[in-house]
């Protein structure tokens, strides 16, 4: 039995938390917060500057290129709307157990409370509570059955729900301007991305909560991973935690800022930009005295959406890097491995590179 087995052991967290260690986390030391991603001030496109938004996607097209993850502020999301959230969430996750499982995620349906997600096939330290921005999932399965899975709200609190549709509205209007820029950025039209997730978008709000940790050295809240998804776009509280890898390898914590959303572009912008703009892998520390929440929503395309590098960027010495595959394959793998511990890695778009 080694060290780290008598320290689980004695405070008694289930092996299925705890890390192999070379994915611990290095807490304090280590912790580089000079070198923080960077911000993006908004108020120019909000104020429709033609030429201070040309300046935005700018410093958008670097962010993305030099870290794949930026924050934005003055995007005219009022704070209190995230307050509301914030506070029927910690109702709901305060409740019992049980009463949490009566809107349990099931293999037939992910949608609802969770507390035993799986990262990297390693049990995360936290809770969550999924739902898509269109009410329901609808999707044709490889066998042609339609498939429908439901929004599932709680009883209690009664509130949840009014709170979290609202948020949802107005983080959809950011996110639409985001691809816009992110659009642009790429030399496209402002509206190129639009159609893609227009149409039967699978749009995913989440709530994340994470209790306070009695042994934030060998587990982490969400271990390393890169977002599958086109963009995500996360608010967290004054806790901290979210750390993003640097290119040369370190590991970086995000500055929690309460007036700012932490952007990051997902596999499909890799994907589409042919590695122009990279998906970073991120993950989450905990803390041993504080609880955090944080409420990404992972914006998603149908579910038969063919991705592939975008050909207006290719060209004779820009070759497509990745081979096509269908989003809802890639959702499916995601889905599976969250859930039940697959012995192997899910869908990554690594698996899809050409090898040039
Ligand atoms: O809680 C956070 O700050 C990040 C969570 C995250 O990376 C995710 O849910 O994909
Ligand atoms: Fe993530």
């Amino acid at each position: 039995m080694g060290i780290s087995d008598v320290v689980v052991n004695e405070l008694k967290i289930d092996p299925a938390y705890v890390l192999p260690p070379e994915f611990r986390p290095k807490l304090v030391e280590g912790l580089k917060e000079l070198d923080d991603i960077p911000v993006i001030d908004l108020a120019p496109l909000l104020a429709n500057d033609v030429k201070g938004t040309q300046i935005i996607v700018e410093q958008v097209a670097k962010a993305c290129e030099e870290w794949g993850f930026f924050q934005v502020i003055n995007h005219g999301i009022p704070i209190k709307l995230l307050e509301d959230v914030e506070a029927e969430a910690l109702k709901f996750f305060s409740l019992p157990l049980e009463l949490k499982r009566k809107i349990q995620r099931t293999l037939e349906n992910p949608l609802g409370y969770f507390d035993s997600e799986l990262t990297k096939n390693v049990r995360d330290w936290k809770e969550v509570f999924d739902f898509v921005t269109r009410g329901k999932l609808e999707y044709a399965a490889a066998d042609g059955k339609l498939n429908v899975q439901e929004n599932k709200w709680p009883e209690n609190p009664p509130h949840l729900k009014d709170a979290c549709e609202a948020w949802k509205e107005a983080t959809l209007g950011l996110a639409y301007k985001l691809l816009e820029l992110l659009a642009l950025s790429l030399g496209l039209p402002a509206t190129y991305f639009n159609p893609v997730f227009e149409k039967e978008d699978t749009n995913l709000l989440r709530l994340n909560y994470y209790p306070p940790c009695p042994a934030p050295d060998l587990v982490l809240g969400v271990s390393r991973h890169k977002d599958s998804c086109g963009l995500t776009l996360l608010v967290q509280d004054e806790v901290g935690g979210l750390e993003v890898r640097r290119n040369d390898g370190e590991w970086i914590r995000v500055k929690p800022r309460r007036d700012a959303f932490v952007i990051n572009v997902g596999d499909l912008f890799q994907v589409w930009s042919n590695d122009r703009y990279k998906s970073i892998e991120h993950r989450v520390v905990v803390n041993e005295h504080k609880r955090r929440f944080s409420v990404p929503l992972f914006i998603n395309p149908s579910y038969s959406t063919k991705v592939f590098p975008i050909p207006e960027l290719l060209d004779a010495q820009h070759p497509p890097k990745y081979r096509e595959y269908m989003w809802g394959d890639c959702l499916q793998s995601l889905k599976n491995s969250n859930f039940k511990n697959m012995g192997a890695e899910n869908l990554q778009i690594s698996h899809l590179a050409i090898n040039i």
